[in-house]
């Protein structure tokens, strides 16, 4: 069967359109999704529902411009994206016994394991770049905060499915052993404790009235279904819920779950006998329940079964996913997946198919939560194990691989991360290098995954992972059953009350709008509810318990219209979204593609609205400037990272985050990126270790401490280097651990052991980035030089990202002559081309950016800033910033703000105000200070 096989008729044109929209001649792009004539595809599926139509807009009720009935000719109809709508997965889920890949003990017991179990495992700050700034203007900043909606959704999808993760905890260990399963599941503290209640004991759950169980949503039967349903059997039973034709439900299902597990396994051989397309459509069937492959996805299956590296860009919600997991299930070891976010990793844990055991490991678990899945790991009952990417700076982590080869497959999630060039550069993702796959986990396959990247990204990723060229699977980043529509708005919040209430839009469902300001969605979510509109905001500001709630709200249709940040919407599987409306610009093309991408899942018609204006562009592209750093700050850290060249090859040395970004006035994650960029540039220069709280609080209890300091190194060291302040001792972890040759993680650890002891107490504070130094680099200065290129060619890079996304909506706006298909409003034909060039050939814009290039009251106006500052000192990036009104470390808005120059020149170039204030700044202090 060929790649293709999914060309299956339930495309886009032929599914239902969203309910009551009236009937617009169907789209031609459309078209071409006709149901395939192959006997064997037909013979599988149910006959599509002819096209419907839809009604369009209402004109008259239009913010701007008219919404006439259009046909929308697709650029994207040469490479359709086919979108069938699934048949009903199996629901519930087990632990399938038989289903036993990694032999026991595929783990040696007697690799650096043991290490692993103790409680010194320092996994605290790991992703802690995942919890950067607050700021919802940046794409990174909001993901992170993705990962504290998961705590919900993975109680709430726990007690559906057993292979799923479970917030703070897992089931009782008896209830598992009752119902067979190992406990594929993993436990995760999200500090949810409320949740922990519902599962203490058998005691605690009898008196408590509000047991979880209580609330199990409506259990529906799957072909898996029995063992949950078992394990809840007995809970049930305590409660009195158990009726004797549930007894025989549950034990039918758990006869049809065998049977299953005996089909799948038999299934699993014939493909591992012989991966014919036959073999693995059955697979797909008996796994997934669906009759054929996607687009693209055999193809990438394949590739991964021959152990060839493989690069997946195929557009949001295609089944990029299905691609590892059927290989996880055939190939002999594990499969690491490597994923950005927690939220994103707990969200495909949910995903897995029951008969695969999933694992995760991450920073917000406890230690014994960690020890309990490297059980597991141990054991060999995971399958899929997902991490961050800065697990691989953990040589804890590490060492279990350096045994036997126990990984057969890596995929590399959201791979476009790795490139500086992405709109979401991460660097912990750098370090996701082959030859880090090849050398230290023996994996030679990697599969890297995308929806979003340009060719320059490609080439970057590709080239990291050593992914030859001859192995991209690459579709369109659209699917087609998106209609994008734009509008010029001088009053966005009029515009979009009045748009929700007109067709179809009025007609939608589920609706996200996506903001950039946390106070906008506060805003407009309650502008909404005041106009009869269910509506809440969603961004990380809002507690973490809150977000899931509203998250579990808006997917159980309880909430109509979400008014959210970047924040909302990772990791988020609600296939029936109906609409998306930006009320600001996004920040790239990229961001817009994934926003939109996350309506029509279900491969129904649905509507895009973005409404544009100047403003919001000025103040994004200020704000493009905020990560930008000078030559003058990189030597000044280089500086301090090497102690002025004084420090020696290795050296354990730290530098504590919030104290250094104020001194040097670069974000943490600045920071993050250079030490990183050091580490994995073309010369090492030093190795990161995971972050710690560096600065120690000391107690002693038991024992004086200059006896116990006799007959323990550790204490001799900690009262040799410390300050002692009204009793206790206060000292520089990494200090101490250098003056004894030990890691800051063994010293951690053995501190442990001491309060474990009863013999001290301590506290740590001061979070900061540890490293070893690997090489002292002979001109500081000229590394500086280099440095700042390699920033700044990211800071215009980011700029040219969003002029290409302002410039594609100013040609829709201004130039699109509506002819394709494009009218009114609707500009799906022509934002389609410009996305399409876009990732294709890195198009540059080429709409002139709107940015004034000279002020005549510019130097006049730095002038007379200065002067009113003069005990302040100044670079001319901050003082552009201030200019610009950009917040930064160490001139935050909070007191900068004040003054009435700040954010004057946000229309004009960043860079002219910078040069104008460099100019000023040599006449006002002298050449020297700049
Ligand atoms: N062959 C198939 N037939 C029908 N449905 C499928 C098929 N493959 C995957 N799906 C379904 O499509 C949905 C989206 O899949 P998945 O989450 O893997 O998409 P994705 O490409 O990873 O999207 P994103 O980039 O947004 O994470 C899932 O519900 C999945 O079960």
């Amino acid at each position: 069967m060929d790649s293709d096989s999914d060309s299956d008729g339930s495309h886009v044109s032929a599914t239902p359109p969203r309910d009551h929209i009236p009937p617009p001649p169907p789209p031609p792009p459309l078209k071409p999704r006709a149901r395939p004539t192959s006997s064997s595809r037909s013979s599988a599926r149910t006959p599509a529902p002819k096209p419907q139509s839809h009604r369009l807009p209402n004109p008259s009720n239009l913010p701007s411009q008219d919404l006439t009935a259009m046909s929308i000719p697709s650029p994207l109809s040469t490479a359709p994206f086919h979108v069938r709508r699934p048949l009903d997965p199996p629901e519930t889920v087990a632990t399938i016994d038989s289903f036993q890949i990694l032999p026991a003990g595929h783990f040696s017991k007697s690799a650096s394991f043991s290490k692993l179990q103790r409680p010194s495992l320092n996994f605290e700050n790991e992703e802690s770049d995942l919890a950067r700034s607050k700021s919802e203007l940046k794409s990174e900043t909001v993901e992170r905060d993705g990962s504290a909606v998961k705590s919900t959704s993975s109680v709430k999808a726990a007690r559906k499915n057993l292979n799923l993760i479970r917030a703070n905890v897992a089931l009782p260990p008896t209830k598992l052993r009752k119902s067979g399963g190992e406990g594929n599941f993993v436990r995760l503290n999200m500090n949810h404790n409320s949740y922990r209640r519902k599962f203490l004991s058998k005691s605690a759950r009898k008196n408590s009235r509000s047991s979880g169980f209580k609330r199990f949503p409506k259990r529906r039967k799957g072909k898996f279904g029995a063992e949950i349903e078992a394990q809840m059997e007995g809970v049930f039973e305590e409660e009195g819920l158990v009726t004797e034709s549930t007894k025989q439900k549950i034990m039918q299902e758990s006869e049809s779950r065998k049977f299953d597990s005996e089909l799948v396994e038999a299934a699993l051989s014939a493909v591992r006998n012989d991966a014919s397309d036959v073999n693995l459509v059955k697979l797909l069937k008996l796994v997934y329940g669906y009759d054929l492959f996607r687009d693209r996805q055999l193809e990438a299956i394949r590739m991964v079964l021959a152990g060839k590296s493989t690069m997946l860009v195929l557009p949001t919600g295609a089944g990029k996913s299905l691609c590892y997991q059927i290989p996880s299930m055939i190939l002999p070891g594990m499969t690491l997946v490597v994923s950005p976010l927690v939220a994103l990793m707990i969200d495909q844990l949910k995903q897995l198919p029951p008969m695969i055991n999933g694992g995760l490991l991450c920073s917000s678990q406890t230690w014994q939560e960690t020890s309990e899945t490297l059980r597991l790991l141990q054991e060999g009952s995971i399958k899929v194990l997902f991490v961050s990417p800065e697990r691989f700076l953990n040589e804890d982590f590490m060492g279990i691989f350096s045994t036997d080869q126990l990984v057969s497959l890596v995929v590399i999630d959201e791979a476009h991360c790795l490139s500086e060039w992405s709109h979401n550069f991460r660097p912990s993702y750098t370090r996701l290098r082959a030859s880090l796959f090849h050398v230290r986990l023996r994996v030679n396959c990697i599969l890297a995954m995308t929806a979003t990247a340009t060719s320059t990204t490609l080439d970057a990723v590709m080239g990291a992972l050593e992914i030859p060229s001859s192995n991209l699977i690459q579709k369109v980043p659209l699917r087609d059953n998106l209609q994008l529509f734009i509008s010029m708005s001088h009053n966005r919040m009029k515009d979009l009350l009045m748009l929700l209430r007109s067709s179809p839009y009025s007609e939608v469902q589920s609706i996200i709008v996506y903001c950039k300001f946390q106070s906008e969605t506060d805003l407009i979510s309650r502008y909404l509810r005041d106009n009869n509109i269910s509506a809440k905001s969603y961004h990380s500001g809002i507690p973490t318990k809150d977000r899931a709630r509203i998250q579990e709200l808006f997917c159980s249709n309880k909430i109509r219209v979400i008014v959210a940040t970047v924040a909302f919407g990772m990791g988020l599987d609600k296939r029936d979204i109906g609409a998306i409306m930006h009320y600001s610009l996004p920040n790239s093309l990229e961001e817009y593609v994934q926003e939109i991408g996350r309506a029509g899942r279900d491969g129904r018609l649905s509507y895009c609205h973005l409404f544009y204006d100047d403003m919001t562009y000025f103040k994004l592209r200020s704000l493009a400037h905020s990560d930008g750093v000078d030559e003058y700050a990189v030597d000044k850290f280089l500086c301090q990272v090497f102690n002025n060249g004084t420090t020696s090859h290795g050296q354990v040395c730290s530098i504590m985050k919030e104290s250094a970004s104020r001194r040097f006035d670069m974000k943490e994650e600045v920071m993050l990126t250079i030490l990183t960029h050091l580490e994995l540039g073309e010369v090492q220069y030093l190795q990161l270790l995971p972050q710690l709280n560096v600065t120690c609080t000391l107690n002693f209890h038991q024992t004086q401490p200059v006896l116990l300091s006799d007959k323990d190194i550790v204490v001799a060291a900690i009262l040799k280097k410390s300050e002692a302040r009204q009793g206790q001792y206060v000292f520089d972890i990494p200090t101490v651990a250098n003056s004894i040759g030990v890691t800051a993680a063994e010293l951690t650890n053995h501190l442990q052991n001491l309060k474990l002891k009863g013999e001290i107490t301590y506290e740590t504070k001061d979070s900061a980035y540890c490293y070893v130094v690997v090489d002292v680099p002979e001109d500081i200065c000229s590394l500086s030089a280099n440095v700042t290129k390699w920033l700044s060619d990211i800071e215009s890079c980011k700029v040219h990202k969003l002029d290409a996304m302002n410039g594609a909506a100013v040609f829709a706006l201004n130039t699109c002559e509506r002819t394709n298909g494009c009218s009114g409003t609707q500009h799906t034909w022509c934002l389609q081309r410009k996305i399409m060039d876009y990732f294709d050939k890195d198009y540059h814009c080429d709409i002139p950016s709107k940015m004034t290039q000279s002020s005549s009251f510019l130097r006049a106006d730095i002038k007379v800033f200065l002067q009113s500052n003069s005990q302040a000192k100044f670079t001319p990036r901050a003082v552009a910033r201030i200019l610009h009104g950009i917040s930064s470390p160490a001139y935050p808005s909070m007191i900068w703000g004040r003054t009435h120059f700040w954010g004057r020149y946000m229309k004009v170039d960043f860079q002219v105000v910078m040069e104008a204030a460099k100019a000023e700044l040599m006449n006002f202090v002298g050449k020297d200070t700049v």
